[in-house]
């Protein structure tokens, strides 16, 4: 009996720590906090604007064809061909100048609202200017594109300068470099308004200022590839310590003209909108020094405030007057009231964020807008990347970077609305990877699905966000990469005729876009 009473003792003791357990599992289970990562485009505010972007010299090809005129990126391409990666250009590209309605039909079947494009300055003014005559043909062809855009109910983004400056106006007194560009450019869009503004109700005057004056004067990577003779880069001529700010500022007044023809002329009977694209990292203190913190302070002041600035307060940034000083245009009191507000919104193209350390070092007797913020990148801490790299040098995968620049962008310069006009990453053309390998872009569904949650994140915070468009829906001519580097959703077989596939990336788009 006493083997009874232990069992007994035994059982009680099991049954009375279960109870407990289960007692106080009951008591002290609390489920975890749901936190929701489930993000579609119904988790977007209502209205909010999915699309995919191009741009005309990337894109069309036909180069040569249909009356189009030269432009300095024809000139570039051809006349130095070592400064595209493959040697190769957009005389054909992936030839949506004869493919755009196929195109059009792939853009419906991926779900998009809205398609992004640049409009060739040279294609419809071959000459650039008015007196050059105006190519009936080019206007034919983006009349065309437009119409199967909006009879597929795709709505047209239209820029107006994606950087294929007509060489008429290159060779005639230096494009940009000179203020007789205001005057030529305020033409051509008021061609674009009278022509195409019917129909398109979303306007980018220029895009990515910052690109066109930091590659095609500073370092020359691209067109029309003017830098200093000692920066050794093979540049025709040109000076890096005066010609980006010079091509900046000409973009700005150009920019502000177009607006300000708009919003007098156009805006009232078109009822549409106009604005600017700019490209900016975001940038990062690489130590947690009051140095490092000013450094990146001025990284994004040379960047995104060199516009941002201007367009908002109608000066430069602090920083830049401090720094390049006489080097540096001055606006006039009517140029900058002409620039202050010129914009119904900012279109954002972000990419990757960098780290940014103190640099003094870097002022020297060669100065160049390279080096003037005294600011060096990194894309590594302490041997650790900021983010994982797919294909390019530059492009680390930081997808908090957009949520930081969208607020910084409403902090600083009173929550203007947003368009982010480009987001995107690249994959190297691999021509030993089979069709099917090449289509499985599993590391894009990433990129694009985690910077969603994070802009989501930034307009749940109150930056006013109104659209998204994917850079880019198909494979292109990548500028100095030329087609050795895959941005698209849709693959562009280069080896078989253009063949366009749908890469995985496609049909996340196309499900995730679903209404
Ligand atoms: N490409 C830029 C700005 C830039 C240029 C050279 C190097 C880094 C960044 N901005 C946007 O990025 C897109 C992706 O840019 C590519 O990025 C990888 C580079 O290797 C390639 O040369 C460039 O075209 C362009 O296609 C769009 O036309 C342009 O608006």
């Amino acid at each position: 009996n006493m083997a009874f009473y232990s069992s007994l003792f035994l059982g009680l003791f099991a049954l009375l720590l279960v109870r407990s357990s289960k007692v106080t599992c009951e008591e002290t289970v609390s489920v975890s906090p749901t936190i929701d990562i489930s993000i579609n485009r119904n988790t977007f505010p209502q209205g909010f604007i999915f699309g995919a972007g191009s741009s005309s010299y990337q894109f069309e090809g036909a180069a040569m064809e249909g009356g189009r005129g030269a432009s300095v990126w024809d000139t570039f391409t051809h006349k130095y061909p070592a400064k595209i990666q493959d040697r190769s250009n957009g005389d054909v590209a992936i030839d949506s100048y004869h493919h755009y309605k196929e195109d059009v039909q792939m853009m419906k079947d991926s779900n998009l609202d809205s398609y992004r494009f640049s409009i060739s300055w040279s294609r419809i003014l071959p000459k650039g200017k008015l007196s050059g005559g105006i190519n009936q043909e080019g206007i034919n062809y983006y009349n065309n594109l437009i119409n199967e855009l909006v009879a597929n109910g795709i709505k047209p983004f239209v820029t107006i300068f994606h950087w294929d400056l007509p060489q008429a106006l290159e060779d005639e007194y230096g494009g940009f470099l000179s203020p007789l560009i205001v005057k030529d450019f305020r033409d051509y869009a008021e061609l674009c308004f009278k022509e195409f503004g019917d129909r398109v109700k979303y306007w980018v005057t220029l895009n990515e200022p910052w690109s066109y004056s930091q590659n095609g004067y500073a370092n020359g990577q691209m067109a029309p590839g003017r830098c200093s003779a000692w920066m050794n880069s093979n540049c025709t001529g040109g000076d890096s310590s005066t010609e980006p700010y010079l091509v900046t500022h000409h973009q700005l007044l150009a920019h502000a003209a177009a607006v300000r023809l708009y919003k007098t002329k156009y805006q009232t009977s078109q009822e549409g909108v106009i604005g600017i694209t700019l490209v900016a990292n975001w940038f990062l203190p690489l130590r947690d020094t009051k140095a490092d913190q000013k450094a990146a302070e001025r990284a994004i002041d040379f960047m995104y405030g060199w516009f941002m600035d201007p367009l908002t307060y109608g000066d430069y940034p602090k920083s830049m007057r401090s720094l390049v000083r006489t080097r540096l245009p001055k606006f006039t009191a009517e140029q900058a009231r002409l620039l202050i507000g010129s914009f119904d919104f900012i279109g954002l193209n972000y990419y990757s964020t960098t780290y940014s350390s103190d640099a003094p070092q870097l002022s020297n007797d060669n100065p160049s807008y390279l080096t003037d913020s005294l600011v060096t990148a990194a894309f590594e801490r302490d041997g650790k990347p900021i983010g994982i790299k797919i294909a390019s040098d530059w492009l680390y995968v930081y997808p908090r970077g957009i949520r930081d620049l969208v607020l910084y962008t409403k902090e600083k310069y009173n929550n203007p609305l947003m368009y982010i006009t480009e987001n995107g990453v690249n994959e190297y053309n691999e021509p030993s990877l089979s069709l099917e390998e090449s289509l499985m872009d599993t590391f894009r569904i990433d990129y694009h699905y985690r910077h969603l949650y994070y802009l989501l994140s930034a307009i749940r915070n109150g930056a006013n966000v109104k659209g998204y468009y994917v850079w880019s829906f198909f494979d292109n001519f990548e500028w100095a990469s030329g087609y050795t580097s895959r941005f698209g959703m849709i693959f562009i077989d280069y080896k078989n005729g253009l063949k366009r596939y749908p890469k995985l990336s496609a049909t996340w788009y196309k499900n995730f876009l679903k209404k």
